[in-house]
């Protein structure tokens, strides 16, 4: 789908009707699972999965660690709260169009959806954020928004939408409460869950050295190729919008590039030196860290989602 094609909300609608029962069609709740993080549906109840293929206008997620389906269950204690989520995004760099990476939250908003967990792996280029934290996103800096390339671009979807949507207020703070209080009551070390600056880049190629320095001194904690497109578009939608990005890597900002010249002269004074090599990122690291933190993610989004019922601005 291209801005400007007609998108099938309808079919797709039609098809979830056909395919999930009517307790659990209609979701308050959305989660969106990152890289690595669809383990957060694991404890669902009554799942019911709806793979992509099966829903008009949506693409299939073709990345490691991203499945390709629907999630609808039921969590919390009880007789549960109703949820979906989104096992497996779509990224621009796979080749998708924006209406297309955007789809799902635009059809979870017209389920019910109030609410949305958004999670991501995201690079650190925070010495004080070290690999394994989770990080609550407060801001974001989005160059590809700046320079042209905004999810929104093209006709508006629907025509109660606003022209110049506003993002001074995007994360919501009554969701974010619920995030530490959360952590509060599973008694985490204060130093697991902070607070931070999500920079949204295209990929898929891993920041080089001086692009972390320049994210770094606009002031951004984390970097990763997601998040942002779903953000702008589930505010777009009035969604109450919270994002954790678990940071599974450091983004190498070196103080001092390894110099070839004085490696070059130190060998042709007979004194030969090796400086050390730059570290390079993968995206099978990100995955395991993914992993190595799946339970922790599960248990803070298991509480929040609870929580959530309780809190009259969040109905
Ligand atoms: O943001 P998510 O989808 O969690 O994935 C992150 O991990 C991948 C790179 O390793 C990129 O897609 C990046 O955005
Ligand atoms: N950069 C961009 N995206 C990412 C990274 C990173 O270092 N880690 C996980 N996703």
């Amino acid at each position: 789908m291209t801005a400007g094609t007609a998108l099938p909300f309808a079919e797709t609608l039609e098809a979830v009707r056909a395919l999930v029962p009517t307790k659990l069609r209609n979701p308050r709740i959305g989660i969106v699972c990152g890289s690595g993080l669809s383990g957060l549906a694991e404890s669902f109840r009554e799942t019911v999965l709806v793979p992509y293929e099966k829903l008009p206008g949506f693409a299939k997620s073709t990345v490691p660690g991203h499945k390709s389906s629907l999630a609808f269950g039921l969590t919390g204690k009880g007789e549960g709260v109703s949820v979906v989520a989104m096992l497996g995004r779509f990224h621009p760099y796979e080749g998708h169009a924006f209406p297309t990476v955007v789809y799902p939250i635009r059809i979870m908003a017209r389920l019910g959806v109030k609410n949305i967990i958004i999670t991501n792996a995201a690079g650190s280029l925070n010495p004080n954020i070290p690999v394994g934290t989770i990080v609550v996103i407060q801001d974001h800096l989005a160059l590809p928004n700046l320079t042209c390339m905004n999810p929104l671009l093209g006709p508006s979807t629907s025509p109660e939408h606003p022209r110049f949507l506003p993002l001074s207020d995007a994360y919501s703070p009554a969701l974010r409460r619920l995030l530490f209080l959360s952590a509060h009551h599973l008694a985490l070390d204060r130093s697991a869950l902070t607070e931070g600056t999500y920079a949204w880049v295209g990929g898929p190629t891993y920041e080089t050295p001086a692009e972390g320095r320049l994210l770094r001194l606009a002031g951004a904690d984390v970097v990763g190729m997601s998040t942002v497109p779903e953000v702008v578009v589930a505010r777009e939608e009035g969604l109450n919008i919270m994002v954790m990005s678990l940071v599974t890597n450091f983004v190498v900002i070196p103080d001092r590039y390894r110099s070839i010249r004085e490696e070059v002269e130190a060998e042709l004074a007979g004194n030969p030196i090796q400086l050390e090599q730059a570290q390079v990122v993968s995206h099978e690291e990100v995955l395991e860290v993914g992993r190595e933190k799946a339970e922790l993610m599960k248990k803070l989004v298991e509480s929040v989602v609870e929580r959530i019922p309780t809190v009259p601005e969040l109905q």
